[in-house]
């Protein structure tokens, strides 16, 4: 069976400055592992700032390319995705959520528009109703529907509302995997824990996998199958996430935790409910 991704001694290497101030940071260096397409999991990128987590995320998303290495979409590398077909194709399966949802939407921009854009873009739907269809189904998945969002601009929404619709407008295309990137730290931290289970019904009510990048290790704690830790681009421990995070191993992964567990202890206790997904009209 074909892995759903692949990422295969993965490296990126940002060279900057001119001839006598050359400077070279190895932002990623040889990084493996892979999901498989049978069973949905979250997968989690543990790092500081500065691991090397967002240009791990961009290079699964195609829009960095390795340095050296290569990855891996169901058994085909992305550096042979060229022409706009094979890219579109490649987006609808693979979608990204970014962590300020107050800069992915345009303030002058209706939010329903991006919604109807993806579902003409990914889906060729070509009707009102199909496009309208398609976006009121996305919405319910997080939540929300059609109705709530129509012709209201971005500052009429809360940060997690607004994330909810970057997730829901992610949904659109029906993808296998959601690459999010550190989604919620922008999000009030009332807020968190409400987009974090959203990942968790992704995964278990619509079968999408989730590369969830964090540097929140209690966020993690809580959703994750499987993570990595990372640290100056390298992976510096790997597995099972509880068992991990139980027992971390690498001296880093030790002071990671030991600076944020308390926290996360209290956090667990105090889960809310799972939000429930609406079901469609
Ligand atoms: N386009 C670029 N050009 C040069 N250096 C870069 C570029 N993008 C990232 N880097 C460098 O690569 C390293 C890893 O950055 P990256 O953004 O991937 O880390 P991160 O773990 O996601 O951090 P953060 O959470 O702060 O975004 C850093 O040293 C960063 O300065």
């Amino acid at each position: 069976m074909t892995a759903l991704l692949e990422v295969r001694q993965a490296s990126k290497t940002y060279t900057s400055g001119g001839l006598f101030g050359r400077h070279v940071v190895r932002a990623v260096a040889g990084v493996d592992f892979s999901l498989t397409s049978e069973r949905p999991e979250v997968f989690t990128i543990i790092g500081e700032s500065g691991s090397g987590k967002s240009t791990l995320a961009r290079m699964i998303l195609n829009s960095v390319q390795p340095s050296s290495g290569s990855i891996l979409f169901r058994g085909r590398d992305l550096a042979t995705i060229r022409s706009r077909r094979d890219r579109l194709a490649f987006m609808g399966e693979v979608q990204p959520v970014f962590q300020n949802p107050f800069e992915a939407f345009n303030p002058l921009k209706r939010l329903d528009r991006y919604l109807y854009l993806a579902a003409r873009r990914f889906c060729g739907a070509r009707t009102r109703a199909d496009v309208e269809g398609l976006a009121d189904a996305a919405l319910r998945k997080v939540g929300l529907s059609l109705a709530e969002v129509r012709g209201r601009f971005p500052h009429e929404m809360s940060g997690g509302q607004l994330q909810r619709v970057a997730i829901a407008r992610a949904l659109v295309p029906e993808p296998a995997l959601v690459v999010a990137d550190e989604p919620v730290s922008m999000i009030d931290a009332s807020l968190r824990m409400t987009i974090v289970n959203m990942f968790r019904t992704l995964r278990d009510t619509f079968g999408v996998s989730i590369v969830y990048i964090t540097h929140d290790l209690a966020t993690a704690y809580y959703i994750s199958d499987r993570l990595i830790i990372m640290e100056k681009g390298e992976v510096v421990e790997s597995g099972p996430a509880r068992a991990v995070l139980d027992a971390p191993s690498h001296p880093y992964s030790i002071k990671l935790l030991q600076a944020v567990l308390p926290v996360g202890n209290a956090w667990r206790d105090e889960m809310p409910a799972e939000p429930r997904p609406q079901p469609a009209a």
